[in-house]
């Protein structure tokens, strides 16, 4: 199966509809390929926290509907990477959202860990509350959001859902290049899954954001890793790899539910 990782630059001059228009047609490019995956935030702009409120959308909104598009068209999963999605109640929150080929909307999941270091977002989105798991060609597949990847009891709470592949759409600063190479490394090798890390690249805001996507497959290898400029990364998957892998190591079967019944 082969999956494209779109890694895309959010400048400050541009707007959302030129971005979105700019996207589409990348994306039109792509043809053959099974699964697109995009940054977090990328046609609002992570780093635009005064653009957030009124470039919030919902699931019909701009950002989804091109996306939507172009997986009908292509016939092919989009994930969309995120958007600053606004549900009428006043609450906003960071979502990502995967399509079908068909253009629907079959998984999507409110960022958990919202952001607060030298960010906003912690103070202007909602976390979510849920960790939704669908089955998917891919195999058992979640989103998790760029910050998400430091928090290793969230990871282990997808891996006890049987999850095989994690997309995790980010917006993460060049300044923490190391953190997210160790960290997307280690979340792969350490659950025995397909791990799919689509960074956004350029300047927001004064922010050099890290680009340098990656396919970590269920033994931790990096199949591919991208560079620091507008870029897409196409790579083949073979989903049955989790089993083998799971089969030839079986690790996971060692592990212990729970750890706190350990004395000290
Ligand atoms: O954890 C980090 O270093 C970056 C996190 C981040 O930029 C985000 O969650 O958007």
């Amino acid at each position: 199966m082969k999956v494209a990782l779109v890694q895309v630059a959010s400048p400050d001059g541009e707007t959302q509809a030129e971005r979105i228009a700019r996207v589409e047609q990348t994306l039109r490019g792509l043809n053959g390929v099974d699964l697109i995956v995009l940054p977090e935030l990328w046609s609002a702009g992570y780093f635009h926290f005064d653009d957030y409120a009124s470039l919030a959308e919902t699931m019909d909104g701009p950002t989804v509907t091109m996306c939507s598009r172009v997986a009908r068209d292509l016939q092919a999963h989009v994930h969309l990477g995120s958007i600053v999605e606004t549900s009428g109640n006043g609450q906003l929150k960071n979502t990502s959202i995967l399509l079908s080929p068909e253009g629907r909307v079959i998984h999507s999941y409110s960022k958990v860990h919202v952001f607060g270091y030298q960010s906003l977002e912690s103070k202007l989105l909602t976390p979510g509350s849920a960790l939704p798991v669908v089955q998917t060609p891919f195999g058992r597949v979640t989103g998790t959001t760029c910050y998400d990847l430091r928090f290793p009891g969230l990871w282990m709470e997808l891996s006890k859902r049987g999850v095989e592949l994690v997309i995790v759409p980010a917006a993460w600063p060049a300044a923490r290049r190391e953190h997210w190479r160790l960290l997307t490394s280690a979340r792969a090798l350490e659950h025995q899954i397909f791990v799919l890390a689509c960074n956004a690249v350029g300047e927001q805001a004064g922010v050099t954001l890290g680009g340098h996507s990656r396919v970590v497959d269920p033994s931790g290898v990096v199949l591919a890793e991208a560079g620091d400029e507008e870029e897409v990364l196409i790579v083949d998957i073979d989903p049955d790899q989790v089993r083998a892998t799971r089969e030839e190591f079986p690790v996971l079967a060692d592990r212990l539910p729970a750890y706190d019944h350990l004395t000290n």
